[in-house]
């Protein structure tokens, strides 16, 4: 059985509001993507990695490796106008079948163990979506300015790395875009695959907004694992 996995690093973070796109800022010394790849890398799985970066990023990209001296392995491949369009780029180079792990790679405190669990369910269950139960209370805006709360016991909030069986995963990927596809999940729904939820991480926080990269730091010097 082969394994791979996807990093997606194609968008240029306008949240954050940086000059340099989030995953390439300094985390801890060293760009936020090298942290994400080193836990894919020291996974018990060892899935081949394939990278997903602007075209305008490779040479960058390759520079930083130098400079730091990052010699993990990966392939690298031109990103897409969206996620989608970036996971889709990174899926077309994989010629075999296995299973695969797409992971956006500004959730840079992922445990190698929350990696090797989504390979394992997804090998059992065709898919694995890590996801976690919100902490706060959550309303509906309505469209008459008001709010509504809801059942928070229904809901759950999505992280990566989410994992496919190429096959289910390849037929998804067939479909045209729709602005619905937030994640990879999504677009497998949408073919008619069923999702199977596996408890995520908390501290496995994607890097939106500048704050994020703080207790990305913290998380990481203490080795809170996410
Ligand atoms: N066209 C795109 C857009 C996003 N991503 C990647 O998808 C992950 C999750 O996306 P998000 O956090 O939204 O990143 P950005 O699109 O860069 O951020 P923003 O929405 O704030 O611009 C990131 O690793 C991002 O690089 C990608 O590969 N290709
Ligand atoms: C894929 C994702 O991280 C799952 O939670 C999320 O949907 C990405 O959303 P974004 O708006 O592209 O950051």
């Amino acid at each position: 059985m082969k394994f791979y996995a996807i990093i997606v690093a194609g968008g240029s973070g306008k949240r954050m509001q940086t000059a340099i796109a989030k995953q390439f800022l300094l985390l801890n010394n060293k760009p936020v993507m090298m942290h994400t790849l080193q836990a894919f890398y020291l996974s018990e799985v060892q899935p081949e990695i394939i990278v997903v970066l602007a075209k305008d990023d490779h040479e960058y990209w390759k520079d930083l490796c130098f400079k730091y001296n990052f010699d993990i392995p990966h392939t690298l491949v031109e990103g897409g106008k969206e996620r989608f369009h970036s996971v889709r780029n990174g899926l077309m180079t994989i010629k075999e079948d296995g299973v695969v792990a797409i992971h956006d790679a500004v959730r840079p405190v992922v445990t190698s163990s929350l990696i090797t669990q989504t390979f394992r369910d997804a090998l059992e269950a065709g898919n694995a979506i890590p996801c976690i139960k919100p902490s706060d209370s959550v309303r509906k805006l309505q469209d008459d300015g008001g709010s509504k709360i809801i059942n928070r016991d229904k809901l759950v909030l999505i992280q990566t790395p989410q994992t496919f069986d190429l096959g289910q995963l390849r037929i998804a990927y067939q479909q045209r875009f729709s602005n619905k596809f937030t994640d990879d999940a999504s677009v497998v729904e949408a073919a008619g695959f069923p999702i199977n939820l596996i408890e995520g991480n908390r501290n496995n926080i994607k890097v939106t907004y500048p704050e994020d990269l703080e207790l990305a730091s913290f998380l990481l010097k203490n080795n809170i694992p996410g």
